[in-house]
C-alpha cells in the first residue's frame, strides 16, 4: 500500500481554473449550470483536460461476510451475501440493471464471502471467509487488511487496462452497516447513536440493540483513530478495505470515482485518511437514508449530486449519478461559446 500511495498525485487545480474560465465563455449566464459546473471543474482537475472522457464506467462490487452478523445486527441472514453474489452473476440485482443502463463494465469480486459461490463471472480473491466477530476479536489481521486493499487496487487496475475512464465501487455484505458505523464512530468520535441506522431494515428497537453491539465492540477492540489501518483491522470489513484500496487506485490512475452510500463513504473516508490527496478524485453520487451517511459526508466536506431516499448500497446510487458526469463533459465539449455563436456576452 505505501507504494500505491506514493504514486498518487493531487488533482491539478490549474486545470480546474482553466475549466472555470472556459465555462464563463459558454452561452449561458455565468454559474447558471450550478453543481454541474463544479463537477466539470473537478473532472478537469482530475484529468487535466477540458472535456475528459468518463466512459465507459467501471462498476466493481466487492462482497464479503461479517462475523458480527452473529450478534443479530441485520434484518437479513448472513446467507444472503452469497445468494446476492449469485444474483449479481445472473444479472438480476439492482446494480446489474443500473450498470447495464450506463453501459458499464461490471465486475463482482469475492474478497471474503463465507461460502463458495460457483458462478461464472465472479472474481474470487478470498482473503479469508468472513471477518472475526468484532465484539470478541479483531475483524482482520494486518496482513489480511493489506491483502484486501490490494484486491481493490487490482480490480481498478483491471478496469483501467480494459479502458474504463471512471470508477463506481459498490459492496455486498450482510452486517456491513454495523462495521461501517463502528469505523465511523472510531474515526470521528461521533456518539454511536448518531451513526447507527436501519441498515437493510431494522426497526427502532433492533437499532438500539445494534448500537449496543457497536458500543461493546468499540470498548473491546484496540485501535488508534489516527491510524486508518488499525481501525480497518479492529472494526472493518474485507469489502470495506477493498473499497478503500479501489479509491486509492482510482486516484493513482487519475480516474474519477463516484462514491455510493453510507458504506462506500466510510470506505472513502478511510482512503482519504490514508492519503488526503484521494479526496480530489471523489465525486459523491447520492445521499443515503442511513443516518450515519450525513456524518461521513460532513467528515469529507462532501455534497452528493442526488438525494433519492435510497438505502441499498451495491453502488446503485453512484450508478444513477453517472449520467451527470457525462452531462458535465458534454457541456464542455459541445456547447457554443458567445464568440462562436456571434453573441454579446453581456450588455454593453
Ligand atoms: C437482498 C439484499 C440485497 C442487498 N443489496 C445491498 N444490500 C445492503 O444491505 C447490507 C447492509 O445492511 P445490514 O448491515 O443491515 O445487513 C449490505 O449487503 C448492503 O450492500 C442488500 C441487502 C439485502 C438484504
Ligand atoms: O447507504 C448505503 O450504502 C446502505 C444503506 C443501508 C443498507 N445498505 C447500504
Amino acid at each position: 500500500m505505501p507504494s500505491l500511495i506514493a504514486r498518487i498525485d493531487p488533482v491539478d487545480k490549474t486545470a480546474g481554473d482553466r475549466a472555470r474560465a472556459y465555462l464563463d465563455t459558454l452561452t449561458k449566464p455565468p454559474g447558471s449550470l450550478g453543481a454541474l459546473e463544479a463537477l466539470a471543474v473537478q473532472l478537469s482537475e482530475i484529468s487535466k483536460e477540458l472535456a475528459p472522457a468518463v466512459t465507459p464506467p467501471a462498476v466493481i462490487v466487492f462482497a464479503a461476510d461479517h462475523g458480527v452478523a452473529a450478534e443479530g445486527v441485520s434484518a437479513f441472514p448472513q446467507a444472503v451475501t452469497a445468494q446476492m453474489v449469485a444474483n449479481f452473476a445472473r444479472g438480476g440485482a439492482a446494480i446489474n440493471v443500473f450498470a447495464r443502463q450506463i453501459n458499464a463494465r461490471l465486475e463482482v469480486v469475492d474478497v471474503g464471502v463465507l461460502g463458495d459461490v460457483e458462478a461464472p463471472g465472479v472474481v474470487v480473491e478470498k482473503v479469508r471467509r468472513a471477518t472475526g466477530n468484532i465484539t470478541v476479536e479483531d475483524a482482520m489481521q494486518p496482513f489480511e487488511v493489506e491483502a484486501a486493499l490490494q484486491a481493490g487496487e487490482k480490480a481498478v487496475a483491471r478496469a483501467y487496462e480494459a479502458g474504463c475512464r471512471s470508477v463506481i465501487v459498490g459492496e455486498m455484505g450482510i452486517a456491513n452497516t454495523t462495521a461501517s458505523s463502528a469505523m465511523l464512530a472510531a474515526f470521528t468520535g461521533t456518539p454511536v447513536e448518531q451513526v447507527v441506522g436501519a441498515g437493510s431494515g431494522l426497526d427502532s428497537q433492533q437499532q438500539v440493540h445494534k448500537a449496543g453491539v457497536i458500543t461493546r465492540a468499540l470498548a473491546a477492540r484496540k485501535f488508534d483513530a489516527d491510524t486508518p489501518l488499525s481501525v480497518l483491522a479492529a472494526l472493518g470489513g474485507l469489502e470495506i478495505a477493498a473499497m478503500a484500496g479501489a479509491y486509492l487506485a482510482a486516484a493513482r490512475y487519475r480516474l474519477p470515482a463516484i462514491v455510493d452510500g453510507f458504506i462506500a463513504t466510510v470506505a472513502a473516508l478511510t482512503a482519504c485518511r490514508l492519503c488526503p490527496a484521494v479526496r480530489g478524485y471523489l465525486v459523491f453520487g447520492h445521499r443515503s437514508m442511513e443516518p450515519g451517511h450525513g456524518v461521513a459526508l460532513r467528515a469529507l466536506d462532501a455534497t452528493p449530486l442526488l438525494a433519492l431516499d435510497m438505502r441499498l448500497g451495491e453502488g446503485s446510487g453512484a450508478a444513477l449519478a453517472f449520467p451527470l458526469l457525462q452531462a458535465a463533459t458534454a457541456m464542455m465539449a459541445d456547447m457554443a461559446t458567445f464568440t462562436s455563436a456571434g453573441m454579446a456576452d453581456s450588455t454593453p
